[in-house]
């Protein structure tokens, strides 16, 4: 088919947003994929405990996994501080050129920056590439049997200082069972479960706060 569902989703957020305003973007696309085709968004109930971690946090440097049409990085991105930078990491090239006139949508081009690869190949170059000391906020959105590899490597990078937090989307459904059995077993780690639904459906999904202890 000529579209794609992020294609469609793109043609409503340029349609019904204003731009410059990324409230208006986030409600666009939860008014597009709760009324006309689903679509793998962290949404609206999920979105209001991201929201809260984030604040709380209050982070100067955020890493995403897992772009896909950029839901969670405008949701974050709205709450951060100008001087604060989110880093956000997108394996499908098509998803990133979307995602890409989403985030310009919304006004938040200078606090985002997307890369395009596979997240484990990435991951090693964020400190050197991005001057990145160390990652105040991750959330893990992207491939499930990725959440426990690359949680290792960030590990190893050094990018991960005492009080990072680690915020993992789905930890139900689709679940990542590897990834909740190491990270809550794990003395590096404090973690807290946030129940929630899945986006748009009544299927139950949550969220895992982890904080790195060092
Ligand atoms: C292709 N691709 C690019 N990025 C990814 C990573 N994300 C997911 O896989 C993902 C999947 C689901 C989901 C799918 C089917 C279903 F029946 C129930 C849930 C929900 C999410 O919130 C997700 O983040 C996949
Ligand atoms: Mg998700």
């Amino acid at each position: 088919t000529r579209t794609s569902k992020p294609k469609r989703i793109l043609a409503y957020v340029e349609k019904h947003a204003v731009p410059g305003d990324a409230e208006s973007v986030v409600n666009a696309i939860d008014a597009y994929c709760s009324r006309v085709e689903w679509a793998m968004n962290v949404g609206s109930d999920k979105g209001k405990i991201l929201d809260r971690v984030v604040s709380e946090t209050d982070p100067d440097t955020v890493l995403e996994l897992g772009t896909y049409c950029g839901y969670s990085t405008v949701r974050i991105g709205r709450l951060l501080r100008p001087e604060a930078r989110l880093v956000t990491i997108e394996m499908n090239p098509d998803n990133a050129k979307i995602a890409k006139q989403i985030i310009a949508l919304a006004g938040l081009n200078s606090k985002i920056e997307m890369l395009v690869g596979s997240s484990s190949d990435l991951i090693p170059q964020l400190k050197k590439k991005l001057d990145m000391k160390t990652l105040d906020l991750v959330f893990l959105d992207h491939w499930k049997i990725f959440y426990l590899p690359d949680t290792r490597c960030l590990e190893e990078t050094g990018l991960l200082h005492k009080g990072t937090v680690l915020l993992a989307d789905n930890v139900v459904c689709p679940g990542t069972p590897e990834y909740l059995k190491y990270i809550r077993n794990s003395s590096r780690y404090r973690s807290e479960y946030f129940p929630s639904r899945l986006e748009y459906l009544q299927v139950e999904d949550g969220l895992e706060k982890s904080v790195f202890l060092g």
